[in-house]
């Protein structure tokens, strides 16, 4: 019996010559919320299909708990939100969450799912009618249907305009809360950064990183930016501290995380000269860009 919910130990994928995934290591620890990134053909989505058994991998295992991808306890145990969901337009939202829940043997109050991820007006509407963002929703209901184990998501923000994006990622939170793994595809790295526990980056079907945010950080050791803002002569202050003059009134400097405090008792110690300063540790976009480079070397 594993305690974890998702297992990938050595996986490795081909397609024709070339090799997708390559010696992938992934746990998902229950209610863990955790962004699987990388560029186009990065391998995100052949991961996911193979952890959903929809296609062979050469080598390695996958367990979802501790059933085969494909076997009726993991496909029971495993939600699926893929990029483009598609519906029968012809059913309403109430008739195809019903046969979603018959076909999964799931006794559900549809209503009050629909409810939830926002569809009550649209209950009775055929799917047909739907916009995207309302098929997206649909399709985060079936996801919340089954308590399931495992939810992966792939790029499910895709075309939803901000509110809907917020409230998709409380009913994400709302799942790990009680319990699910979420593995969520994505390229929205402002939007991941802030909402999901760990981040793992893909290149060229390579993990090249595999972490929380802080120590993903730590260990790529980037700059911190401190921007110094001048009470009256910004010259003055950027010809003490270094860095670089902006917008007329502030001062730039890039630290190393190590030489943070030193950088900061040297602005302190400039007394009424200073009037603000805003410090800016790297953002999951610098890190991304510190990661995919650094495989290519
Ligand atoms: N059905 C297929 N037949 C052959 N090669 C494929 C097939 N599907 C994907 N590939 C190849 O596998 C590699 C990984 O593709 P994959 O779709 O997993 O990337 P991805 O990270 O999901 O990309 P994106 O962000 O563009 O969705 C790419 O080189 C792609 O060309």
């Amino acid at each position: 019996m594993t305690d974890k919910a998702l297992t990938i130990r050595h996986v490795c994928k081909d397609r024709g010559k070339t090799r997708v995934l390559s010696d992938i290591d992934l746990t998902l620890a229950p209610g863990e919320r955790v962004a699987l990134l990388g560029h186009n053909g990065a391998g995100k989505s052949t991961l996911i299909k193979s952890i959903l058994g929809l296609i062979p991998v050469e080598s390695g295992t996958i367990r979802v708990g501790d059933a085969v991808p494909g076997s009726a306890s993991a496909r029971r145990d495993t939600a699926y939100l893929p990029e483009a969901v598609s519906f029968h337009p012809a059913l309403t939202g109430r008739e195809q969450l019903t046969l979603f829940a018959r076909l999964s043997g799931e006794r559900a109050d549809v209503p009050a799912l629909l409810d939830r991820v926002g569809l009550s007006d649209a209950l009775d509407r055929r799917i047909g009618t739907y916009s995207k963002g309302m098929r997206q929703r649909l399709g985060l209901a079936q996801v919340l249907l089954g308590r399931p184990k495992v939810a992966l998501l792939d790029e499910p923000t895709s075309g939803l305009d901000p509110i809907s994006r917020q409230d998709l990622y409380a009913i994400i939170d709302e799942l790990a809360g009680q319990g699910t793994a979420v593995l969520i595809a994505s390229h929205a790295l402002t939007e991941v950064e802030a909402r999901t526990d760990r981040i793992a980056i893909l290149r060229k079907g390579v993990k090249v990183a595999d972490d929380t945010l802080a120590n993903l950080s730590e260990l790529a050791g980037l700059p911190i930016k401190l921007r110094v803002r001048a009470s009256e002569n910004a010259d003055a202050l950027a010809a003490e501290l270094g860095g670089s003059r902006v917008n007329g009134a502030s001062v730039e400097l890039l630290c190393s995380p190590a030489d943070k405090m030193e950088a900061l008792r040297r602005i302190a110690a400039m007394g009424e000269a200073v009037a603000d300063v805003e410090m800016a540790p790297p953002k999951l976009e610098d890190l991304y860009r510190h990661y995919a480079r650094e495989a290519l070397q």
